[in-house]
């Protein structure tokens, strides 16, 4: 047996959810840039969910479904203001209010198949809440409830700030949410099915699949890309900055890939939205300061930007908290974890791979006086 580090090149399921090849992406066979230019943030939770995109009347009942399961249990909220310590990161309060949030719902560990999908649309309502709740009152202010009429994208937006968002801001946002959607068997997606697939519950398997996203190699990425710019500060330090960087062989966040190798599709849109909402804002030095950096990396190491690297600037762009980028990353790929979940569910086998054992040879136990 020989391992292959990372699993790199392991087929580990089959899924119909999301594919790359070629890099090329696409949910249920649609493309990635298609989706972009067309398609709603719910018409892609639809999509993933039962792998055909809506129809206008169960569009509609989706996005009802949504509106009516924003609101969380009290208990979730007054636990945000628990914590014994100050600075806690809003992933870990994520990971923690998803998992709090199982305890509330009394459906939890039904497995059938109509609790499981409501499930999911109670996590992709209520995650929203969560992190915008999470956000205010860790700022001393109070949660703003949803409006009902305001699309999901909208809606994140107006309970963050209490106030309704630019017509322009919504479509950012929900552009966002559509590109980070889903992605294949990334490490949360793969986390969540392997949790689920010992027959764990939803709740379980969508708090395992968070801790995984918040780690600086996966959706942790952007956040760091935008400690990185305004570690740099303007244009004229990119250059020795950046050197200095791959010099030392330190990695540059919001570059590279696992799977693609000639550069990520979902990283075109974003630069666009960068360029567009940087200009708007007079604040291009964040769209200028990156576009320098990919040049040199790209130049230097051939190493494309990833979905990370111009979401930072967009989300800066749009007022977000930068500890907010990753779980804004959830808020969108919840919608991918739960529809991988629910194809678990439907074809499950236990996921349990082997280890290339590398230690000692067989030993005789010494007894410990004798060690
Ligand atoms: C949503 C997402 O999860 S997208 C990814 C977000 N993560 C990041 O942006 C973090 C920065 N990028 C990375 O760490 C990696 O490129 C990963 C984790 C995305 C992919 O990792 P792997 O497939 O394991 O590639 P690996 O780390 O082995 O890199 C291969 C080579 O490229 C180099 N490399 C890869 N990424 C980078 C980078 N961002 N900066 C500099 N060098 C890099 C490695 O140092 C290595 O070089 P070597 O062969 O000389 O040792
Ligand atoms: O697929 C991956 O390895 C990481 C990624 O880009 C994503 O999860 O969107």
């Amino acid at each position: 047996m020989t391992a292959s580090k990372g699993l790199e090149g392991i087929v580990a399921t089959q899924s119909a959810i999301s594919s790359i090849i070629d890099d090329t992406l696409t949910y249920v066979g649609y493309g990635i840039d298609d989706l972009a230019e067309n398609a709603s943030f719910e018409e892609v939770v639809y999509l993933l969910w039962h792998q055909r995109l809506p129809k206008e009347d169960e569009l509609a009942e989706l996005k009802q479904q949504l509106a009516d399961n924003m609101s969380i249990p009290q208990a979730v909220l007054d636990h945000f203001k628990t914590y014994p310590i100050g600075d806690v990161h809003p992933m870990a309060a994520l990971r923690t209010a998803i998992s709090l949030l199982g305890l509330y719902d009394e459906k939890a560990e039904d497995m059938s198949e109509e609790a499981n999908f409501e499930k999911a649309i109670k996590l992709q309502a209520k995650i929203a809440t969560i992190v915008t709740a999470f956000s205010r009152i860790r700022k001393g202010q109070d949660p703003v409830a949803p409006k009902t009429e305001l699309g999901y994208a909208a809606n994140f937006l107006y309970m963050l700030n209490g106030e309704e968002p630019e017509a322009i801001a919504v479509e950012a946002f929900d552009k966002a949410l559509v590109l980070h959607a889903d992605h294949e068997l990334n490490a949360s997606t793969f986390t969540a099915r392997v949790c689920v697939a010992t027959l764990s519950d939803m709740y379980s398997g969508v708090t395992s699949a968070i801790g995984a996203l918040k780690g600086p190699l996966h959706g942790g990425a952007n956040e760091q890309v935008m400690k990185m710019l305004m570690e740099i500060g303007s244009e004229e330090n990119v250059e020795s900055y950046i050197r200095q960087k791959l010099d030392n062989k330190e990695k540059i966040m919001g570059f590279g890939h696992r799977v693609y190798r000639n550069g990520d599709p979902r990283a075109k849109h974003l630069r666009a939205m960068s360029k567009k909402l940087t200009e708007l804002r007079g604040e291009e030095k964040w769209y200028n300061m990156s576009e320098k950096i990919e040049s040199i990396v790209t130049g230097e190491k051939n190493l494309p930007p990833n979905v990370d690297f111009y979401s930072a600037s967009v989300y800066h762009s749009l007022g977000i908290d930068h500890d907010l980028f990753t779980p804004i990353f959830a808020v969108s790929r919840i919608s991918g974890w739960t529809a991988h979940i629910l194809e678990q569910y439907s074809n499950n086998r236990l996921i349990r791979p082997r280890a290339e054992y590398i230690g000692p040879d067989m030993q005789k136990y010494v007894p410990i006086n004798e060690r």
